[in-house]
């Protein structure tokens, strides 16, 4: 991992604040505001069309809010963006990798694009393909990758440069068991030595196995945020999810499958 700089001392490793963003009439994130703080495996959750890869987008710089501001770190992704994105790893939502390259030469291209020594591109390109178990695939296109390779060529480059903080989309979306074990464990380990990670998901099962904190997002808003612990209060979080983000729409058949 890089080392940090004064700035970095004290604060979160993601901080947002006041993040607002409409699409014509509708307002997709409405005023959020969040503190991650370092070493958090960090959830968030909520049902679809929440706002959660829109809150996202702009906690990493990729979607200008409306209003608000996030920092990485202490560094503000918009007006700092070097510092904050040297410190970042990032897994977009969707298709947004180049497809008519080999996986082996996006990362490098990747790798060196983030200004790192062409030998340890080569180093970490050969480990990760390797944990991956993308070996066999590394001379391959892109574009031939299946919906879980892609996701999973994806995580590679956000790890490549050796982040602080990792925000990553759906990460185990469409990704095999095995895969996903590989992908917690990497997870793991990157808490483990001191890394944050931030993760939307709508699998309960994995935010209560992996997270130590988490946000709901319901409508653009924050319902609520806090450990684990607390956002379950006794209960599944399956449950206290349900309960947050208001079920009850258990409206029955289908007519025309009704007897
Ligand atoms: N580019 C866009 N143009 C118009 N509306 C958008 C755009 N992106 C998102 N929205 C709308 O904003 C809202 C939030 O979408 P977003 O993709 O952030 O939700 P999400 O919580 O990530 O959903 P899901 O869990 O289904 O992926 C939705 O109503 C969506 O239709």
């Amino acid at each position: 991992m890089n080392s940090g700089d004064s700035m970095d001392t004290g604060s979160a490793a993601l901080e947002l604040r006041g993040l607002r963003k409409a699409f014509g009439e509708k307002l997709a994130v409405d005023g959020v505001d969040l503190r991650i703080e370092r070493g958090s495996f960090f959830g968030l959750v909520g049902p679809n069309g929440a706002g959660k890869t829109t809150a996202l987008s702009m906690a990493v710089g990729l979607l200008r809010p409306d209003a608000g501001t996030s920092t990485v770190l202490g560094h503000d992704i918009w007006t700092a963006p070097v510092e904050a994105k040297t410190r970042l790893g990032v897994l977009p939502d969707g298709e947004s990798l180049p497809q008519r390259l080999t996986g082996t030469e996006l990362l490098t291209y990747m790798g060196l694009l983030r200004g790192l020594e062409e030998g340890l591109v080569r180093s970490r390109t050969e480990e990760l393909l390797r944990v991956l178990d993308m070996e066999a695939d590394g001379g391959r296109l892109v574009a031939d990758y299946s919906t879980g390779m892609r996701k999973k060529i994806a995580l590679a480059v956000a790890l490549l440069h050796g982040p602080e903080v990792l925000v990553l989309d759906e990460p185990f979306e469409a990704v095999d068991p095995v895969s996903a074990a590989t992908i917690r464990s990497i997870l793991r380990g990157f808490t483990g030595s001191g890394g944050t990670v931030v993760f939307s998901s709508h699998v309960m099962a994995l935010v209560e196995q992996l997270c130590d904190h988490l946000a709901i997002l319901a409508r653009g808003r924050i319902v609520a945020a806090g450990s684990l612990e607390e956002i379950r209060g006794g209960a599944s979080l399956d449950d206290a999810f349900a309960d947050l983000v208001g079920a009850g729409h258990e409206t029955g058949a289908l007519s025309w499958f009704a007897s």
